[in-house]
């Protein structure tokens, strides 16, 4: 594990967007595409603004693939649905073409969509291991990552699936990743600041003792890849040296 720490956004999101940069052109160097797994929430905005504009020219987006690791069980158009805060903030300033994005059909019953977007990813992989390039992932200041929440059944979700989970305390379903796919994948980026996060991140990291019950994001250990924390000061400043 790589905990990288920044003093301001601006170098964590600069840093970051170099790192996305490299590893896409060593996966389309190697295998003439780039799977990407974009994170939802507000954190991602800069960084997603930073490739559309600096990283716009660095890379062939044309041969990157963009999928979710988790979203809302809202309709597209709505503000909250992950996919659109991509779309507005990548997807379409960098002219992403639909046949490149693999969105969350939450046209369907929650249980539906998931099933249908690991049938997409399967169809993807040609029925071969799903192996991500790089899945960019968050954590709420409660610890959940993706949309594994802390007591919901996704913690002790072992498959390698995508699955419908109900979020007691938001009342709502999600579709996310389990662990087990997310911890299949070549590269793994949190991308986690602000002094809200702290608390978090210290169980997460810190604690010798495990419980991902409570702090779900424990859960991303890579198989065989890499895992690096991209955070800043406030984040980390309950971390212990
Ligand atoms: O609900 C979600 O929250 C997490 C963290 O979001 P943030 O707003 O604190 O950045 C995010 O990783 C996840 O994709 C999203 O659905």
């Amino acid at each position: 594990m790589n905990l990288l720490i920044y003093k301001t956004l601006e170098e964590l999101n600069q840093d970051l967007a170099d790192y996305v940069i490299k590893i896409a052109e060593m996966s389309i160097e190697e295998n003439d595409r780039f799977n990407f797994v974009l994170t939802g929430g507000s954190s991602p905005k800069a960084l997603y603004h930073f490739l559309a504009t600096e990283g716009q020219h660095r890379i062939d987006w044309e041969k990157v693939y963009f999928f979710f690791g988790d979203e809302r069980n809202v309709p597209a158009n709505d503000d909250n649905y992950n996919g659109l805060m991509a779309k507005k903030t990548i997807l379409d300033p960098l002219g992403i073409k639909e046949d490149h994005i693999f969105y969350v059909d939450t046209t369907l019953a929650p249980e539906k969509a998931a099933i249908e977007y690991k049938k997409a990813i399967d169809k993807h992989f040609n029925g071969e291991d799903p192996v991500f390039d790089l899945i960019l992932l968050g954590m709420g200041d409660d610890a959940h990552t993706a949309s594994i929440f802390p007591h919901t059944t996704l913690v002790k979700d072992e498959e390698v699936n995508v699955a419908a989970v109900y979020v007691e305390k938001l009342d709502t379903y999600r579709i996310s990743f389990t662990a087990a796919l997310i911890n299949k994948a070549d590269n793994i980026a949190f991308l986690v600041f602000g002094e809200n996060k702290a608390e978090a991140l210290k169980h997460v990291i810190g604690d010798a003792e495990k419980n991902p019950d409570l702090y779900p994001s424990q859960l991303i250990d890579p198989i065989d890849g890499k895992l690096t924390w991209f955070t800043d000061v406030a984040a980390t400043k309950l971390l212990e040296d």
